[in-house]
Formats: structure tokens, C-alpha cells, sequence
């Protein structure tokens, strides 16, 4: 039920139970005066006709005949009797048959001093009480058209207050569906005006805040259509993982790479992902690695090869955040041109047996290294033949002399830096390019070859157990100390390795440094 219909109800009941209370209690008064009214007749008819008989002490019926006439055209009760022991000697209106002084407080027994009769009246109950029963009806009347009257007022009142409010409620849903310029026509000052005026303050301000929004999102919206044409437009792979390494979102160039059409959320997870784009079976325990522990550990690229041929180079970027947690970005390049480029240039460059430089691959480096050199920059060059190679050839075989050429290029590789190139020039003939060098770095890594060919395991094993001796004869030049040109340079080097070959093998020898002050020299005879 509508509160207009409750408001309504509960004022028309208490009018009602007001009205009610009200006239029960005026009709309990005025029956009290209608009964003191009806006591006062009684006793002046008690009193006329005692005055009567007093007067004329005559007890004829005339006489009494004509008070009681005059009292009945006064008083009007139903009747009036006298009773003459059994007898009706005289009577006025309709007298009733059966009636007892008992049976009614309307009957008045008046007796008849010294005639034994007694005179009775009957008054009619109508007629006692009429004031009483019309103010009942009176009030009952008014009370009832009181409360439809006011009934009917607050019905209009409350239709008024209903239909503003209703007013209210649509348009608080209106603006709930979206309609956002929904506004109340505010007329007055009474509360519900205040109400609409606060309303119409409240939308404007959504209004406002959507707009606002509204102007955000297309902001975001061209920013992200602009990332992603920038994204599309990128020849290398880009993802955007979680820390779960869920894709949550590939550009176009990965989604090629990987051979995805569409990404889907159920199967996204880098591993799966990459494994359906034909990782080799030889590589899924790097690509488990990658997957699992990439966020704490990785931070070089990792390159992965495909059972297509293609070699993809992964990078990562890992970001940390309140709002998105631990995330990544993966970069992907197809680097198989440049792995077939650098296979290719491997297989020209490299000695196949030792993987060091070869000698074209030797010529190359030096030549870019000395048009590379900066002014002052100084380049060192090595040249070594192995002592008492032939003999190991000889007694064990050509597949113990690769062997051993092998430790050879090894030992070379780990007297020297990482900025330096090791090459293998031809038979037992290795160089070295000293990058960025001076004499005490080349006396240091000459001294380092000789011990390591003294100290190497399988060197020293042969030595013990066939008496054959393989060890490192040196010669070094520097540039542009001693030549600028790289057959200057070699030939001097040349010359200073036929040297120390000529000073008993398993030396070195330096261009332009006195042998005397070659320190570790006689140190590392064997
Ligand atoms: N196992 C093997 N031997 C090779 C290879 N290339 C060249 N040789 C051998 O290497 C040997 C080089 O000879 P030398 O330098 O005169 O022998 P050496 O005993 O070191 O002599 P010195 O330099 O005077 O100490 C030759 O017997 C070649 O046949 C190769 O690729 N593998």
C-alpha cells in the first residue's frame, strides 16, 4: 500500500475513533440531562397535584381530570392512567397492556392521598430522550462528513506530494538508464523543490563527470589506437605478458612469427604458445627454464630455434606495480638471417677443427681491426708454432695430433682476453690479435701459453707417458711500434717466433726487446 493510501486510511480512522469517543461521551451527558429533566417533571407533577388536592380537597375525577389533561397536553408522555384498585377509572393515551412499575424507569406511580387510587404515567422513551438520539445522530453526521472532508483534502494533498515525487522517481531513473540531462522543474521552496533543486545539482555534476570520463576514454581510446598502429607497424614481435606468462596481448608481427591468428585467454601461456609454433624438441627445457623463472633470473636475450629453421631471439622487459603486480614485455626478433649470416661467416672464417679463426677469417679481423685503430690505439700480433708437433703425429697418429691441436687452440684461448682473437693459420701455426696492447700485457700472455702448454693435462700425459714433448714457440710485434702493415707485421712476428725457435723452442721472443729482459723466458723452460 502507497503511503497516500496509509496516510489517508489512518487519518479517516482516528477521525472516526476521535468523532466516536467524542460523541459517546456527549451522548452519556445528555442522557443524564434528559433523565434529571424527566425527575424535575415528575416532582412538579408531584407537586400540582398535591397542591390540587390540597386547594379544593375534593378528590372528583374532574378535578384531577383537568391536571392531568393540562399535564399531558404539556408533557406529551404515551400515557397517563388511574387505577381504581384493579379498575381503569380514567385514562390518556395508548395505555399499555402489560406493564410493571419494575419493567420500565419510564412509568411515574403517583398515589392518590385518602382515595386509594393511584395515577401512573408512561412516558414515551422517544420523546425523553429526543435531544439525546438527535445530537447522536447530529454528531454522528457531522463526525462522518468531518472526516470524508478531510479524508478528500489530504487525498488532494497527498496526489500533489505523490505525483511531485513520482515526478522525482522517474526522473532518478531516467538518469539511472543513462539519460544524463534529465533535470526536475523546480517551481517553489517547499521541501520538494529543495529536494528537486538537489537532484538537478547532482545530475549536473554527473553530467559534468561524465563528460569528463566520456572525453578520457576517447583520449585512451586514440592513445591506444595510436600504440597499437605504432605496434602493428614494429617489425619485431611485441607482447604484453602477466606474471603468470599469460599473453595478454601479441602485435601483429608476433602473432605471425608465432602463427597465431587469434589470441585466445583459455590457451595463452607463452610455453603453450611456443610449443604450438614448433619450439625444437632439443630446446623445451630452455624454453621451460625461460618460462618459469624468467622474471627473477633472465636478463640476457634468449634465442630459440624452430623446427621451420627460423631462430627467434626473446627479450624481456619487467615492470613491477602497485596496480598491475609483476609483468612483462617480450620483444621478439626472427634473427635466422642474421644466425644463417653468422653461420655463413663461421663456416669461412672458422678452422673447423679447433673453432678458432682461420687464416682468411685471421686477415679479415686483423685488417678491420688496424683500419679501426684509434689515434695512439696500439695492436699487438702473435705468432706461434708448436715444438715437436710432428713427432706426436708420428707416434700417435694424425687423430692424437688433432687432438692436440685442438688443447692448443684452447690454451691460447684462455691465456688471452676476451677482446683478443685466437687464429689458427695453417698446420701447427696459430696468431693472436692483441687488442689495445703494450709490451708487458704481450710479455704476460706469452708467458701465460708457455705455462699452460707445460701444465695441460693431456700435454703433460703424453710427455710422461711417450716421452713427446709438445710445447709454444713465440714471436710478437707490435703496431705500430714495429710495422703498420699487416705483412710487416706479420713478418716481423715471423721472424721473431723463428727466433725463439733458434734460442731452444718453448720461448718467446719480442720485437724490439732485448732477450735479457724477456723475465719469464728461462722461468718456463721445461
Ligand atoms: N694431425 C694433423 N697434423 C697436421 C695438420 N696440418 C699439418 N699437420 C702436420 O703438422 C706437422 C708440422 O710440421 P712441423 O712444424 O715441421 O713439425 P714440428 O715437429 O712442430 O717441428 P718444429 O716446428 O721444428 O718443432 C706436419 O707433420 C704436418 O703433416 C692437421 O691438420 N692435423
Amino acid at each position: 500500500m502507497s503511503f497516500k493510501w496509509k496516510w489517508l486510511l489512518t487519518t479517516f480512522v482516528a477521525q472516526l475513533l476521535l468523532g466516536g469517543i467524542f460523541t459517546t461521551i456527549q451522548y452519556i451527558h445528555m442522557g443524564k440531562l434528559a433523565e434529571q429533566d424527566l425527575l424535575r417533571i415528575q416532582e412538579s407533577f408531584q407537586s400540582e397535584l398535591t397542591k390540587a388536592h390540597l386547594a379544593n380537597n375534593s378528590h372528583s375525577l374532574n378535578a384531577l381530570s383537568s391536571i392531568v389533561r393540562d399535564f399531558y397536553s404539556r408533557h406529551k408522555p404515551a400515557a397517563v392512567w388511574v387505577n381504581e384498585g384493579s379498575e381503569m377509572a380514567y385514562a390518556m393515551g395508548d395505555v399499555p397492556d402489560d406493564l410493571t412499575p419494575a419493567a420500565t424507569p419510564l412509568l411515574s406511580i403517583f398515589d392518590l392521598p385518602n382515595t386509594g387510587q393511584q395515577l401512573k404515567v408512561l412516558f414515551d422513551e422517544n420523546e425523553v430522550y429526543r435531544g439525546r438520539n438527535d445530537m447522536l445522530f447530529y454528531l454522528a453526521g457531522v463526525f462522518l462528513l468531518s472526516a470524508l472532508a478531510c479524508s478528500m483534502i489530504l487525498l488532494g494533498l497527498s496526489n500533489t506530494l505523490s505525483a511531485r515525487l513520482e515526478d522525482l522517481r522517474s526522473k532518478a531513473m531516467e538518469l539511472q538508464s543513462g539519460k544524463i540531462q534529465s533535470r526536475i522543474e523546480v517551481t517553489g521552496r517547499d521541501e520538494i523543490s529543495c529536494l528537486g533543486a538537489a537532484f538537478n545539482s547532482m545530475a549536473q555534476a554527473i553530467e559534468l563527470q561524465m563528460k569528463a570520463m566520456e572525453e578520457s576514454h576517447a583520449r585512451s581510446v586514440s592513445e591506444k589506437n595510436r600504440l597499437d598502429m605504432l605496434l602493428s607497424s614494429l617489425a619485431s614481435g611485441v607482447a604484453y605478458l602477466d606474471e603468470h606468462f599469460n599473453l595478454l596481448y601479441l602485435n601483429k608481427a608476433l602473432a605471425k612469427m608465432l602463427k597465431i591468428e587469434a589470441l585466445n585467454p583459455e590457451s595463452a601461456k607463452l610455453e603453450s604458445v611456443l610449443i604450438q609454433a614448433g619450439v625444437v624438441r632439443e630446446q623445451r627445457i630452455r624454453l621451460k627454464d625461460l618460462v618459469t623463472d624468467y622474471f627473477g633470473n633472465h636478463e640476457m636475450p634468449v634465442e630459440l630455434n624452430f623446427t621451420d629453421g627460423r631462430v627467434l631471439q626473446f627479450r624481456f622487459a619487467v615492470y613491477n606495480d602497485k596496480i598491475q603486480g609483476a609483468h612483462a614485455v617480450l620483444i621478439v626478433d626472427d634473427v635466422s638471417i642474421r644466425k644463417n649470416v653468422e653461420d655463413l661467416r663461421n663456416e669461412v672464417e672458422r678452422d673447423p677443427l679447433t673453432g678458432v679463426l682461420n687464416r682468411r677469417g685471421f686477415d679479415m679481423t686483423l685488417e678491420a681491426r688496424l683500419s679501426r685503430l684509434l689515434p695512439g690505439e696500439t695492436l699487438g700480433l702473435m705468432f706461434l708454432d708448436l715444438d715437436g708437433f710432428k713427432a706426436v703425429n708420428d707416434t700417435l697418429g694424425h687423430k692424437a695430433g688433432d687432438q692436440i691441436l685442438k688443447t692448443s687452440a684452447t690454451l691460447l684461448k684462455g691465456a688471452t682476453r676476451n677482446v683478443d682473437h685466437v687464429a689458427r693459420l695453417g698446420g701447427d701455426e696459430f696468431a693472436i690479435i692483441v687488442a689495445r696492447c703494450n709490451i708487458q700485457l704481450l710479455k704476460n700472455i706469452a708467458e701465460r701459453i708457455i705455462e699452460s702448454f707445460a701444465c695441460d693435462k693431456l700435454l703433460v700425459r703424453v710427455r710422461q707417458n711417450h716421452g713427446l714433448t709438445v710445447s709454444c714457440s713465440i714471436g710478437a710485434a707490435m703496431h705500430p711500434l714495429h710495422g703498420h702493415s699487416i705483412q710487416q707485421l706479420l713478418e716481423i712476428s715471423d721472424e721473431q717466433m723463428y727466433q725463439a725457435k733458434k734460442a731452444g723452442k718453448n720461448c718467446y721472443r719480442i720485437a724490439g726487446v732485448a732477450t735479457e729482459l724477456l723475465l719469464g723466458d728461462a722461468a718456463v723452460k721445461v
